[in-house]
């Protein structure tokens, strides 16, 4: 039987990392390795798929940029045209995993798995994660009971929703988690399903990559005790056009910041009000804050960070803080 194409998108991450000693799990040099490298350490892939690879960027992931999601998105949905792939996986250093996940979530119309997939170690590593890690990444992208559910992402054995999941940890290698629970695993080149993402994503996503070029500045300011509204300030000055409140609790806000956010609304910034919790926050309208006094928005489950990418995606389509609140609740 003519066996699934599957192409593997390079960019980075500790997945491409190398060490100076097999002893060195933490202290390395993140993307070093190159992709047909990766792809020849692991010759069982040839047993599931026609690999082939290809290096957008060599970067560690945190310094991915928007320039870097668009570049990535529009390679990701011109593959996914192609009648000659069947799916995509796209290897990514673990710092913003979660945020490129969530943007090609939103963003490519396909129905074809994209899977994306890092490691904690690097490969020159004792018990490197990165080779099973890519061969159960491979393994999903190849088969079509992934089909139809956003994109993923295999990591320890678990495949979460790239819409949902997120480090929650450093150092271990059971780093990601998704607060809803993960949709299933992936065991020996086999897939097991539980549950399937209820919101919109991919061929249901009324945004388009194709339809995208540039994305505005979403910038994220945190909440503590003793905050202060200096960073709020600055950002706008630097022309944000939306600030997400990495608000302590339910998305509370003090009172010697909320001012300024009114005011910063009033000159047309966006208030989005999201929650720094670790193990996954949930901000409600009018809780905390009269949001629609002040016409805020809320970011729902949705992290700081995810809550910045799903902003700038629906600013580059509406400037409606009302049609923005609605994009929250669906995606
Ligand atoms: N584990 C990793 O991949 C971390 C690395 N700093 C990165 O995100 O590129």
């Amino acid at each position: 039987a003519e066996k699934p194409n599957v192409v593997i998108l390079a960019t980075g991450g500790t997945i491409a990392g190398a060490g100076a000693d097999a002893t060195n799990s933490a202290t390395y040099q993140a993307a070093k390795v190159p992709v047909d490298k990766l792809i020849a350490g692991i010759p069982q892939l040839k047993t599931i798929a026609e690999v082939r690879g290809e290096q957008v960027f060599q970067i560690a992931s945190e310094s991915f940029t928007n320039d870097n999601l668009v570049t990535l998105g529009k390679r990701v949905a011109a593959l996914v045209k192609q009648g000659d792939v069947d799916g995509v996986v796209i290897t990514h250093g673990t710092d913003t995993l979660e945020e490129t996940a969530y943007f090609l979530n939103l963003v490519v119309r396909t129905d074809k798995p994209i899977v994306l997939v890092g490691s904690m170690r690097p490969g020159t590593a004792m018990s490197a994660d990165g080779m099973l890690n890519l061969y159960n990444a491979v393994s999903v992208a190849a088969s079509k009971d992934a089909r139809g559910k956003g994109v993923l992402v295999t990591m320890n054995d678990e495949i979460n929703s790239g819409r949902d999941v997120s480090k929650m940890v450093n150092l271990r290698t059971e780093a990601f988690k998704s607060p809803w629970g993960a949709l299933g695993m992936v065991v020996e080149g086999k897939n097991y399903w539980f549950r399937l993402p209820a919101k919109r994503h991919t061929n249901n996503s009324e945004f388009d990559i194709e339809k995208i070029d540039t994305l505005p500045s979403v910038e994220i300011a945190y909440g503590s005790g003793n905050a202060s509204d200096t960073a709020y300030r600055a950002f706008a000055a630097k022309g944000a056009k939306a600030i997400i409140h990495a608000g302590t609790g339910n998305g509370s806000v003090s009172s010697a910041v909320v001012p300024s956010l009114q005011e910063l609304r009033g000159k047309g910034i966006q208030i989005i009000r999201s929650s720094h919790v670790n193990a996954g926050g949930f901000v409600l309208r009018n809780a905390e804050q009269p949001d629609d006094k002040y016409d805020w928005v809320v970011a729902h489950d949705l992290n700081p960070q995810k809550a910045r990418i799903l902003a700038a995606v629906a600013l580059s389509k509406t400037q409606d803080s009302k049609e923005l609140q609605r994009i929250f609740w669906e995606y």
